[in-house]
C-alpha cells in the first residue's frame, strides 16, 4: 500500500462538474487524439479551474503527457497527430483554424521534464520572450527580470551574477529559470510536465513549494508519475488510464475515497 498525505491547504473544494464561468480556465470537451491508427485519448471531458493546480496521474503511456500537450497545440508538431474535440479557453476552442498558435503558447506556457535554458545569460533568458515581442526597453526589462526571478524563488541566489551563463546554475535553480522565463510574459495557464523528475530531493522539494505560490496568479497544470507530488502539490486530481479519464476529483477525496476501482488499485500501488 503506497500512503500519500493528501495536501491539507486551505482551497475550497469546487463542484468540478458544475464550475461557473469565472471559475472556468480551461475546458476540454469530448477530445480524442489519435497516433496514426493508435487511439491515444479517448473522449476526455473536464473543466479546469482557474487559480488552482490541477495534477494528471496514471501509468506510464496511459496519455497524460499527450493530453497535457494537446492543452497549448504541442501536438501540432507531431506529423502523425490527428485531434477531435475541442479545447476552450475562454469560450474559444484553441483547435479553430482563426487561432494564432505563437499567441496561443504565449497565453499557455510549458515547462518540461529536464530544464531546457538557452545558451545564454541568465539575464537574456529570462527576457527572451520579451525580446521577441520587440520589447527592449531596458528598465522594462530589468523590472521583469527581477520581477519574474522574484516569482520564480530564484531572485536571491542569482540577482548578483545576472549575465552568468544559464549553463552556470543547478539543475533545480535552472528548472526554476526556465519557470522565469514562462512567467516573464506573463501567461494565463502553466502547463508542468514531470517539472521535477530530473531533480534531486531539495530542488524537488522547492519547486513544489513554488508551484503552490504560482497558483495565486496562473492556471497550473502538472503531470507528474509521483502520487505524492500530486497528493501535496495539487487541489484537484485526475487519474487517466489508458487514454481514458477514469476519475476526476478534488484531490483529498480521489486519494481518500475514490469513487473508481481502477484508480483505488492505482493509488494503493496494484498497478502501474
Ligand atoms: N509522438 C508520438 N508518436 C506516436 N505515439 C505517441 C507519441 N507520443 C506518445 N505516443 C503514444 O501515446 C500513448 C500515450 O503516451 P503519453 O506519452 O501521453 O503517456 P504518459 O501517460 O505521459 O506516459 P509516461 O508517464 O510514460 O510519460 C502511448 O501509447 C505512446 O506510445
Amino acid at each position: 500500500m503506497i500512503s500519500v498525505t493528501p495536501n491539507t491547504s486551505n482551497t475550497e473544494t469546487l463542484d468540478l462538474a458544475n464550475l461557473t464561468t469565472e471559475q472556468t480556465a480551461l475546458t476540454i470537451n469530448d477530445l480524442n487524439l489519435y497516433y496514426g491508427e493508435n487511439q491515444a485519448l479517448h473522449q476526455v471531458s473536464m473543466a479546469i479551474p482557474k487559480n488552482r493546480v490541477t495534477a494528471f496521474i496514471g501509468p506510464s503511456g496511459c496519455g497524460k503527457s499527450t493530453l497535457l500537450r494537446c492543452i497549448n497545440r504541442m501536438n501540432d508538431l507531431v506529423e502523425i497527430c490527428r485531434i477531435e474535440g475541442e479545447i476552450k479557453l475562454h469560450d474559444k476552442n484553441i483547435y479553430d483554424k482563426d487561432v494564432d498558435v505563437a499567441a496561443l503558447r504565449r497565453r499557455i506556457g510549458m515547462v518540461f521534464q529536464r530544464p531546457n535554458p538557452f545558451p545564454k545569460s541568465i539575464y537574456e533568458n529570462v527576457v527572451y520572450g520579451m525580446r521577441l515581442m520587440g520589447v527592449s526597453d531596458r528598465r522594462v526589462l530589468d523590472e521583469v527580470v527581477e520581477n519574474s526571478l522574484k516569482g520564480a524563488a530564484l531572485w536571491d541566489e542569482v540577482k548578483d551574477r545576472l549575465n552568468d551563463s544559464a549553463f552556470s546554475l543547478s539543475g533545480g535553480q535552472q528548472q526554476r529559470l526556465v519557470i522565469a522565463r514562462s512567467i516573464a510574459i506573463e501567461p494565463e495557464v502553466l502547463l508542468l510536465d514531470e517539472p521535477t523528475s530530473a531533480l534531486d530531493p531539495i530542488s524537488t522539494l522547492t519547486i513544489e513549494e513554488l508551484i503552490t505560490e504560482l497558483k495565486a496568479k496562473y492556471t497550473v497544470v502538472i503531470v507528474t508519475h509521483n502520487m505524492q507530488q500530486a497528493a501535496r502539490v495539487s487541489d484537484q486530481t485526475a487519474f487517466m488510464y489508458m487514454g481514458k479519464l477514469i476519475e476526476y476529483a478534488d484531490t483529498n477525496t480521489l486519494f481518500t475515497t475514490p469513487s473508481e476501482k481502477k484508480t483505488e488499485d492505482y493509488i494503493t500501488g496494484r498497478y502501474g
